[in-house]
């Protein structure tokens, strides 16, 4: 029997639903947690989360709360700004020697933050592991098969925790480089509203792939800055996450790309509904965090011009090419 029977997974939207169940297919006995009791008791009634994943039957192990009780395994599923809020609500006791997977893909505005560091702050006493990599939300929570990275400190005790979150089509590979795979969950949807706006402007599918090699490489600086491995990147949080949200319209970082390529300024975007994008509030962080690395990074900076609505899309790509000309190394 393993250690980790229960699981509670806090954030009731899509990742967070997708979770619950990829734990529930993995055995656990797992609780979603809902911000409130109304929330809670809809999901269990109906056996879906209509308003995060429309359609998709629940497992019957997993159980909607609006009260966070002890778990075995906590998993934290929402958005990277929202994290230090749910986090002091928290009774710290709560998530003392637990382990507390983080799976928000951000950094925080104002200080920069990785989702380590914030569970660091806000919960010193618990065990923080990372998750991530290429994983729509659907997906993982229809049963098609997804493979991901848990890092974490302990290489025992992730291995231990990747086997018990591991079901017939969820495949979680254990890492170490805490810092490697989120900075690469935070820049790959940077990237991704980039190469959603070369394609909303019509700008050919070998800009794309240009973006998404020189985005490998200015991400490959960004964590060897951090002190992550560039090895890191050339797994499923890395290289992995990159392919998929870059190439892919069912993300919604490529989509709010795209109606900027489009035209469109950020707060229309916004102001109409928008889904979640990550990498809007991740690029001036993440330009903020290169610029105090003394990193070069021109696609994070082209990225936040566009979004702060500074530059628009013609002049980026135009002082993008007309940068010096440099060996590839
Ligand atoms: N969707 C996906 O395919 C994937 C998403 N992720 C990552 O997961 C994170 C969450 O994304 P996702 O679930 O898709 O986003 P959604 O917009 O679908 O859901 C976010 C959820 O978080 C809840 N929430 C926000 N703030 C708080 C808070 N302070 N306390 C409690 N609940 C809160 C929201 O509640 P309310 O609606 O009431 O505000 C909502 O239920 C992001 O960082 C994303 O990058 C990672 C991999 C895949
Ligand atoms: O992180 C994701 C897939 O791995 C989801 O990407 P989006 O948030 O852009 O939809």
């Amino acid at each position: 029997m393993s250690v980790f029977e229960t699981v509670a997974v806090i954030g009731g939207g899509a990742w967070g639903t997708a979770l619950a169940q990829a734990s529930a297919m993995a055995g656990r006995a797992t609780t979603l947690v809902v911000r409130t009791p109304e929330q809670a008791d809809r999901i269990n009634a109906a056996r879906t989360n209509e308003a995060a994943l429309p359609g998709q039957a629940l497992l019957p192990n997993v159980t909607a709360t609006s009260d966070p009780s002890e778990a075995d395994v906590v998993v934290l599923a929402v958005p990277a700004q929202a994290t230090r809020t749910l986090l002091s609500g928290f009774d710290p006791q709560l998530l003392a020697g637990r382990p507390v997977v983080l799976s928000a893909k951000g950094l925080e505005t104002g200080t920069l933050a990785r989702q380590s560091e914030i569970l660091a702050d806000m919960a010193p006493d618990a065990i923080g592991f990372v998750l991530s990599g290429p994983s729509f939300a659907a997906d993982v929570a229809a049963g098609r098969p997804t493979a991901v990275t848990l890092a974490g400190d302990d290489a025992n005790l992730t291995s231990d925790l990747a086997a018990a979150l591991a079901g017939p089509s969820f495949r979680p590979y254990a890492a170490d480089d805490r810092v490697g795979v989120e900075i690469a969950g935070a820049l790959k949807n940077v990237y991704a509203l980039a190469c959603g706006a070369v394609d909303g402007a019509q700008l050919g599918a070998s800009a794309r792939a240009a973006l998404i090699a020189r985005g490998y490489a200015e991400m490959a600086r960004m964590v060897t800055a951090m002190g992550g491995s560039a090895h890191t990147l050339t797994g499923l949080a890395g290289l992995g996450d990159l392919t998929l949200t870059c190439t892919s319209v069912q993300s919604r970082n490529y989509q709010f790309g795209m109606a900027l390529g489009a035209g469109r300024r950020t707060e229309d975007i916004l102001g109409s509904g928008a889904k979640l994008a990550e990498g809007v509030a991740t690029a001036p962080v993440a330009a903020a965090l290169a610029r105090s690395l003394g990193v070069d990074a021109p696609l994070i900076d082209a990225v936040d011009a566009v979004v702060a609505g500074k530059a628009d899309i013609a002049t980026v790509v135009a002082g993008l090419m007309s940068r010096p000309l440099k060996r590839e190394a």
